[in-house]
């Protein structure tokens, strides 16, 4: 087990963003969590990865009670995240921004950063020069190189905020086998998205969270399957 939340809560003034939510992810799982917007799924990401504390409840990393440790603590510990706006040094390129990752990323030190960071661009399928700036790249190739930044950290766990957001349908299918060959090589991942397609084909479970609760979790084909998440997408027929 990677990851395991009790009850957390995360409330914000008199708001309760986040209600008892409880899950789990098993060592080399991809899980999914959909819901509306403004469910509370980023305000969730944001208590795992260190960002918000929890009002209450309790989170474990790799066996540790990780709860209301700061998000550099967390990315030495091999927990690392990706933001639903693509962040990147704009102004390093993308070579610096990734032997920046490496070197201040968890993990043994690295014998040979710049020859590190040139294998996991192309890890990623990064197309692009790597001495080109971050600011000039576009979309696919800033979602690629965000990945090579956090992949860098030498992550057991990386969370994803809405990665395949912004993609073409035709640029999908090579995203979906990049983020399979990242767990294929020993990192789990906890993926909010709202592209369904990349939910069917790349999540062993999805967990669905609906005004701040967890409302259903079980295989992609269940949970869409699921009156009361259709009910939460769609409202209720009079
Ligand atoms: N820092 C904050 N201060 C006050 N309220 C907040 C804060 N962050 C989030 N919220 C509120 O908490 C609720 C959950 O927001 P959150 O962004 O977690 O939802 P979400 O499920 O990620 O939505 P989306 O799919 O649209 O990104 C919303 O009502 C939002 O307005």
């Amino acid at each position: 087990m990677i990851l395991r939340t009790e009850g957390v809560t995360k409330c914000f003034g008199g708001l309760t963003a986040v209600n008892n939510v409880s899950l789990e992810v098993a060592d080399g799982e991809i899980l999914g969590i959909i819901g509306p917007n403004g469910a509370g799924k980023t305000t969730f990401l944001n208590c795992i990865s260190g960002f918000y504390s929890p009002t209450k409840g309790k989170i474990y990393f790799d066996g540790e009670d990780i709860t209301g440790m700061t998000s550099y603590a967390l990315c030495q510990k091999g927990l690392s995240r990706t933001f639903q706006i693509v962040r990147s040094f704009p102004k390093m390129t993308a070579l610096d921004n990734v032997v920046t990752a490496i070197i201040y990323g968890g993990g043994d030190k690295c014998a040979d950063p710049v020859k590190r960071a040139h294998e996991l661009l192309d890890e990623v399928g990064f197309a692009v020069s790597h001495d080109a700036i971050a600011e000039a790249l576009n979309t696919m190739q800033l979602k690629r190189l965000m990945l090579a930044r956090a992949i860098a950290t030498k992550c057991k766990l990386l969370l994803l905020d809405e990665v395949a957001a912004g993609l073409t349908t035709s640029e999908l299918p090579d995203f979906i086998t990049l983020i399979k060959q990242i767990r294929n090589s020993g990192v789990s991942i906890i993926s909010i998205e709202h592209v369904m397609k990349f939910i069917t084909e790349t999540c062993d479970r999805v967990a669905v969270i609906s005004f701040g609760e967890k409302i259903a979790e079980g295989t992609p084909m269940e949970v869409l399957n699921n009156p009361l998440v259709i009910e939460s997408y769609l409202g209720k027929e009079d």
